[in-house]
């Protein structure tokens, strides 16, 4: 397999995990408000994942990249789907999500196995860091998660419970540090990245 270089412009890539509900898309979508969208753009690998199954299946693809519930009906039939895939080419969804990207800060939202952090820090070294966003049960309770079989001890929601040194851990809660607070360093390494 021939490893590409990282491109040039590329300075820093934000892989974030957590469970569903911990807040995920919440915080890089403020990270990127942040940074503004000609430095910073979300990459979702679940985007062409989607995108694909919404079109294979007749789904609405706007409800199914949203934070409602509609996707939580076809989620465990994505999860099997997306799998199907991955067995092939474990990087798969990694390559189409970044495909494209010519901003200098990647923000990866929703990264879920061993294999994607694998895919990003061997691809680039030099610029991947990882983040956990951990929230309660409760609290993810209240954003309208419930536990469900299949999904919630499978790969797809466990796969990075353990095995894994995050650069940081974000706690999305109330009674947790503001997210301004938490973001700091994270803000501050964009910065000595030299792309504001
Ligand atoms: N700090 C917060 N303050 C207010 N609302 C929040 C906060 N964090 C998350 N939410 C809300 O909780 C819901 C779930 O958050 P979000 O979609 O970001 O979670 P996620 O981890 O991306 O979940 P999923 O994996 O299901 O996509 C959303 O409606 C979001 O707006
Ligand atoms: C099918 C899947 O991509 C759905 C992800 O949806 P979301 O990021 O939770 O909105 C999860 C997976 O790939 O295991």
């Amino acid at each position: 397999m021939t490893i590409c270089p990282a491109p040039l412009h590329l300075r820093l890539v934000l892989v974030f995990s957590g469970k569903r509900k911990s807040g995920k898309d919440f915080i890089t979508d403020r990270i990127q408000e942040r940074l503004g969208r000609g430095v910073c753009c979300v990459l979702r690998l679940s985007g062409p994942l989607k995108h694909q199954y919404a079109q294979e299946h007749g789904l609405d693809l706007d409800q199914l990249l949203g934070p409602g519930p509609y996707k939580e009906r076809y989620r465990g039939d994505m999860i099997c789907w997306g799998e199907s895939r991955r067995r092939q080419d474990p990087g798969f969804f990694c390559r189409l999500a970044t495909r494209g990207a010519l901003q200098p800060v990647w923000v990866v939202s929703d990264a879920r196995r061993l294999s994607d952090l694998t895919w990003f820090k061997s691809r680039f070294p030099q610029q991947t860091r990882t983040v956990r966003v951990q929230s309660s049960e409760e609290t993810r309770r209240q954003r309208g998660w419930s536990f469900t079989a299949g999904v919630d001890d499978a790969e797809s929601e466990c796969g990075l419970d353990s095995g894994v040194e995050f650069d940081w851990i974000i706690t999305n809660e109330v009674n947790a540090p503001s997210l301004e607070e938490q973001l700091q360093p994270i803000l501050k390494l964009v910065e000595e990245s030299a792309v504001l």
